[in-house]
Parts: structure tokens; sequence; C-alpha cells
């Protein structure tokens, strides 16, 4: 079976959560394909000890890069711990990361509970590949 690609990222106040979180989930993770922004992806490599893609850091485009990868159909899951309680310079980037996420279909874990849900479901873990959603009408609708 093809690894699973996953793409995770954190907002500095969140950042404890996740790699808490990643460390309680480390065998799985070392069976998947990890991306991460920058920061992101140094404090996991250093907590779990694996190799992660880094993309730039958040706010000089890494979320950006993540959600290229997401149009690509080279990511098949998202787990953004996003912080709702500070405002961030990049919002625009953010939300065009969550945006993409939907348009494309992809399973996104924004806290705890759900990327544990996430990691725990058969459906992902066994199942799910990443799809690719036929956008030919959009692409070629009359204008
Ligand atoms: O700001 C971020 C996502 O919006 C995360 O970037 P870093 O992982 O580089 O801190």
């Amino acid at each position: 079976m093809t690894k699973k690609h996953i793409a995770l990222v954190a907002h500095d106040n969140k950042k404890k959560e996740l790699i808490e979180w990643s460390k309680s989930h480390r065998d799985s993770m070392l069976a998947c394909e990890v991306f991460a922004t920058g920061t992101t992806g140094r404090l996991l490599a250093e907590a779990i000890g694996m190799p992660v893609h880094r993309l730039q850091s958040g706010p000089l485009g890494g979320d950006q890069q993540i959600g290229a990868l997401i149009a690509e159909g080279r990511i098949d899951a998202l787990i953004f711990f996003w912080d709702p309680l500070a405002p961030l310079p990049h919002d625009p980037d953010i939300k065009a990361l969550l945006r993409l996420a939907v348009v494309w279909n992809i399973p996104m874990a924004c806290n705890r509970a759900t990327a544990d849900l996430l990691f725990s479901s058969p459906i992902f873990l066994d199942g799910y590949t990443r799809g690719v959603p036929d956008f030919t009408d959009y692409n070629n609708r009359p204008l």
C-alpha cells in the first residue's frame, strides 16, 4: 500500500498540542509521508525523529505551498491546528488553505479530537485514497 501523504501545520500557540498529538500517534505517523510548514516541520522532525518535507514558514508562503500540493492531488489529509484566539498577518493564506482542503475533498482535522478520529478511522487508514474531483465542467464552463 502506498504511504499516505499527510500535511501538518500548527500556529505558535498550538504547536505544543500538535507535537504532543504526533507523539501519541508516532507509529501511524512513521507510516506516512509527512509534509509541514517550516517551524512546525522542524519541531515535528525533532520530536518524533522522522523525515519531514519542510516547506516555507506559514507567513512566508508555507500555507500556500501546502495548498498547491493539495490542488495537485498530492496530499491525503490535512491536520491544521490553527489558532482561533490570535489574529495573524497571513490570515488570507490560512483561509485559502482551509478552502482548498474543502474544494479538493480531503479529510481535514483542525483540532485534536478530529485528528484522533481521523487517525483511528479505518476509512482513512485502509480504504481511503485521495480523490481527484472531476473539475472538467468547471474548467470548461462557457463564458
Ligand atoms: O503559520 C503557520 C500556518 O499558518 C505555520 O507556520 P510555521 O510552521 O512555520 O510556524
